[in-house]
């Protein structure tokens, strides 16, 4: 790119995090169990025995966390509410103790120039819903609704910026198809049902903030961009499947009131005949549409891969990261022009994009170098400045993440963090990428 790199002067730069992967003490003050407290203690789930009961300790260290995205030049912060501090039980009783924690947050992000922007749902459902069916529950598109509500009235003179659920594939395709995620179920009939009362939660939530709300709300979905390995008739239908399913199984019903036709082919005598109502309420009206990008995937037909009979073709050349994941920012930059193509033009929000790399131990000067995760941070920024070259709306780029924290099963191993955090004294030590992001975001992009 020859010409300066040029971003809005009211763009969003910031970091993200989630509830059960940094605060710890996930039942303080009255919290009920989650989804992932109940996983995390069923031994063999989560690698090495890691849990969230203590993970960043934000739950404590909040104030100083917030002190050090301030050192840092940060302009946002993208955090998730976990649902059964608020409800212990998922519904019925409120706990004002977990209320008054995140009231606390927002004001000191608010305080420190920081803009807090909040996810109703990331992935830690109350146990006491999942007793009750959880996703595979019709209900749950009420009872989120009503989780919203409490929390649109406590926060929203503060947040302007709402996002009703991270990531709708993954909640799917790891906690009821695959079972690597929480509630841990393998099983090809549930998997599509707890996808679609994801999405008509949502879309009761978004009604809900239309009643309520005096700002503006979104869904943030994970795309993966998909790449036929060859031109093969065979590989471009695997890969047509692979972007129904993990892409458009989402943002087709949201943004256009209906699913992709691959997923009757994947899912077969599983892929239930859905009311038409039901798409009237997936599909309201958003404010904005948030993108988490990592990767791409490059397809190609396998006919033994169940579900849907695509295998991916790893890249000799390229750099993988130590969750498998092939640097590819070309692919940040076609998923966002993409989006605009297929959907329409509307304010987009990079909401979450990282790498794991392995961090040499810190040296002595108190340094981590993480040059791998500069080269990509670098990369990822310029695949933005591209998108909005061809007219893409782009808002804001949050990293994922602002500290090394609980990734999932993989535990804590798998460190994303531009802040490294040593779990065994919680010390935060900014890593080099963290030092490269103030500049870029001092700067407003131009300095890579
Ligand atoms: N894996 N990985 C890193 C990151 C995960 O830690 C987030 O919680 C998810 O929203 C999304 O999967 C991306």
């Amino acid at each position: 790119m020859t010409r300066p790199i040029r971003f809005p002067s009211n763009f969003l730069w910031g970091t993200a995090t989630s509830a059960y992967q940094i605060e710890g003490s996930p039942l303080a003050d009255g919290a009920g169990h989650s989804i992932w407290t109940r996983f995390a203690a069923t031994p063999g789930r989560i690698a090495n025995g890691d849990t969230g009961d203590v993970a960043c300790d934000h739950y404590r260290r909040w104030r100083d966390d917030v002190a050090l995205m301030r050192q840092l030049g940060m302009k946002a912060y993208r955090f998730s509410i976990a649902w059964s501090r608020i409800l212990p039980q998922g519904t019925g009783a409120v706990n004002e103790a977990g209320l008054a924690f995140y009231d606390r947050l927002i004001d000191e992000l608010l305080a420190n120039g920081i803009e807090p922007m909040v996810t109703l749902y990331h992935w830690d459902l109350p146990a006491a819903l999942d007793d009750r069916g959880g996703w595979l529950n019709p209900d749950i598109a009420d009872w989120f609704a009503a989780y919203a509500r409490i929390v649109f009235d406590r926060y929203d003179d503060r947040v302007r910026h709402w996002v009703t659920l991270n990531e709708p594939w993954v909640v799917t395709d790891g906690g009821y198809l695959h079972g690597t995620l929480a509630p841990g179920h393998r099983n090809a009939y549930e998997a599509p049902i707890a996808s679609h009362n994801l999405l008509r939660a949502h879309g009761a939530a978004v009604q809900v903030y239309r009643e309520i709300g005096r700002h503006q709300i979104g869904l943030v979905v994970n795309i993966e961009p998909k790449y036929p390995a060859s031109d093969a008739p065979e590989d471009v239908a695997a890969t047509r499947r692979a972007d129904a399913y993990m892409n458009r199984q989402y943002l087709d019903p949201v943004f256009l009131g209906s699913y992709p036709a691959e997923l009757k082919e994947i899912f077969g005598p599983a892929w239930p005949d859905w009311p038409a109502r039901d798409f009237d309420l997936i599909s309201q009206k958003l404010d904005f549409i948030g993108i988490n990008y990592y990767t791409r995937n490059v397809c190609r037909h396998d006919g033994a891969n169940w579900p849907l009979q695509v295998a991916p073709v790893r890249q000799p050349q390229a750099t993988y990261t130590e969750t498998g994941w092939e640097v590819f920012p070309q692919g940040l930059t076609d998923t966002l022009v993409g989006f605009k193509r297929r959907y329409g033009d509307m304010p987009v929000y990079v909401m979450e994009n990282g790498s794991a790399f392995y961090d040499p131990p810190q040296a002595a000067h108190g340094r981590v170098h993480d040059p791998l995760r500069m080269d990509c941070l670098r990369g990822n920024i310029a695949a933005l400045a591209a998108a909005i070259e061809q007219g893409v709306d782009l808002r804001g780029y949050m990293v994922w993440s602002l500290l090394d924290n609980l990734e999932w099963s993989l535990g804590f191993a798998k460190r994303f963090g531009i802040v490294h955090v040593d779990f065994a004294t919680q010390r935060r030590t900014p890593k080099d990428s963290a030092l490269l992001y103030a500049r870029i975001v001092a700067s407003n992009g131009a300095c890579l």
